[in-house]
């Protein structure tokens, strides 16, 4: 794909779509179903390289896995049948596989080596290392355990009470894994809540995970059983033409099953703030996530504050919310976002730097950003820089600005929406 043109042509976006499915979501069922004793189905699953990297993983602990587009058939002999791999595992791009990966590692009486691409190199691992160091785990990689390479040699584990300093479903899971296999309770606690599909999905699984006024409490040894998970519409996916709709002129779309779990579904919130023509309709419960259809129309928006408890509901939608503000009225000032900093990029950074070359007026902040609207935007090249959330938000830049936008680095967005440009194009007419 290398660069992508992206034109304005005032095209508006019609119609509706069905995005693909939750990436968090698609991560734990391969992980749980591999965990689990018995046939784990699994519909609705992201094909995004993110998830790839998980199937290979566990197939390489010796898990058989069948795959037939968005279908999977997990062969689950439990946890005594993971079988310590014979080469490292590689995890790609993917933070989440890395972590909840770590956290199930460690409580396998077995050597592994875990390894990832040039972006996970740099992301830091010993938010979930140094728990589970704690635990009795024997971990070791660059900076003493903090960066890939990282070994694990698990087993032993015993409880903890840990109290993360960020607000992160990936640490949360990653302990909650190790603490399905260590001899006690453990009980965990975290600045604001995060994505909770683990403890939701474990339940469909059989295990019990409870929560007690913020903290959640793991009992050790718990067995896992197969099942069915269905994944619904990722609402991280579907952010980008919920953004692309509320700036173009002329759009009304719906989007179809997508996930909208309150952990997650910030995006919703802010968007309603800003003044954008959103609506939930069609609210259901499917496997114990909430699932609802978005139709959006076009909308005069105004600047807001986003910031704490706001922040882990909608981390990964803070690129393209970036771009939103550009078009809305005054001032947007995103805080306590420090966390934007080790994704796939410091997104940041990267916002800052790619919004600034289209004429966006976005300044960088400690742990976050101010962006002034409302202003035109021009095209011109712009970089994804690898980040596929950073490649997506240009490319609907480019429905709204005044000359072609170049994407380089497009294809980065294949780790979660391998047919971003194809619905992007339906879309829009
Ligand atoms: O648990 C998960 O599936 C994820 C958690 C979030 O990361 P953190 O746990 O680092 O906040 C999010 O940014 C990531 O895209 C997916
Ligand atoms: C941060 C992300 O994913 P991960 O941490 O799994 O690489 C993301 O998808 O935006």
């Amino acid at each position: 794909m290398g660069i992508r043109k992206i034109e304005n042509n005032n095209r508006s976006l019609k119609g509706s779509i069905k995005v693909p499915g939750d990436k968090s979501i698609s991560h734990r069922a391969v992980m749980f179903g591999s965990m689990a004793n018995g046939i784990t189905e699994v519909t609705g699953f992201l094909n995004g390289e993110d998830c790839l990297s998980t199937i290979k993983c566990f197939k390489s602990l010796g898990v058989e896995i069948e795959h037939k587009g968005e279908s999977l058939r997990i062969h689950g002999k439990g946890l005594e049948g993971l079988q310590e791999p014979l080469s490292p595992l590689d995890v790609g791009n993917s933070g989440t596989t890395a972590r909840l990966l770590l956290g199930i590692l460690a409580g396998r009486p077995f050597h592994s080596v875990l390894v990832g691409d040039a972006s996970i190199s740099k992301r830091p691992m010993d938010r979930v290392t140094i728990p589970l160091q704690k635990m009795g785990a024997k971990i070791d990689g660059r900076e003493n355990g903090s960066l890939t390479p990282i070994s694990v040699r698990g087993g032993g584990l015993q409880a903890i009470t840990y109290d993360s300093p960020v607000a992160s479903a990936q640490v949360k899971s990653s302990l909650i894994l190790a603490a399905l296999q260590a001899e006690g309770t453990t009980t965990l606690s975290e600045p604001f809540l995060s994505r909770d599909h683990t403890e939701r999905m474990l339940k469909s699984f059989g295990a019990s995970v409870s929560r007690n006024e913020g903290q959640v409490i793991v009992k050790g040894g718990q067995k896992l059983t197969g099942t069915k998970v269905s994944v619904p519409a990722d609402i991280s996916s579907a952010a980008f033409f919920l953004a692309a709709a509320a700036i173009t002129p002329g759009s009304d779309i719906t989007l179809t099953d997508v996930g909208i779990n309150s952990t997650r579904s910030g995006i919703i919130d802010v968007l309603q703030e800003m003044g954008a023509n959103l609506a939930i309709n069609n609210k259901r419960e499917e496997n114990g996530e909430e699932v609802a259809d978005l139709h959006i129309t076009s909308s005069e928006l105004e600047g807001i504050t986003i910031e704490g408890e706001m922040i882990p509901r909608l981390i990964d939608e803070i690129p393209v919310i970036a771009l939103l503000a550009t078009q809305a009225e005054g001032k947007t000032v995103i805080k306590d976002a420090a966390e934007l900093k080790v994704k796939e990029t410091n997104r940041i950074d990267a916002v800052v730097t790619q919004l600034a070359k289209l004429g966006a007026s976005v300044t960088a902040t400690d742990d976050g950003m101010i962006i002034e609207g409302k202003t035109k935007l021009n095209g011109g090249p712009v970089t994804s820089l690898g980040d596929h959330r950073i490649g997506m938000s240009l490319a609907v830049a480019g429905c709204i600005a005044d000359s072609p936008v170049e994407l380089e680095l497009a294809d980065a967005i294949s780790v979660s929406y391998p047919n971003f440009f194809e619905d992007l194009e339906k879309l829009r007419t």
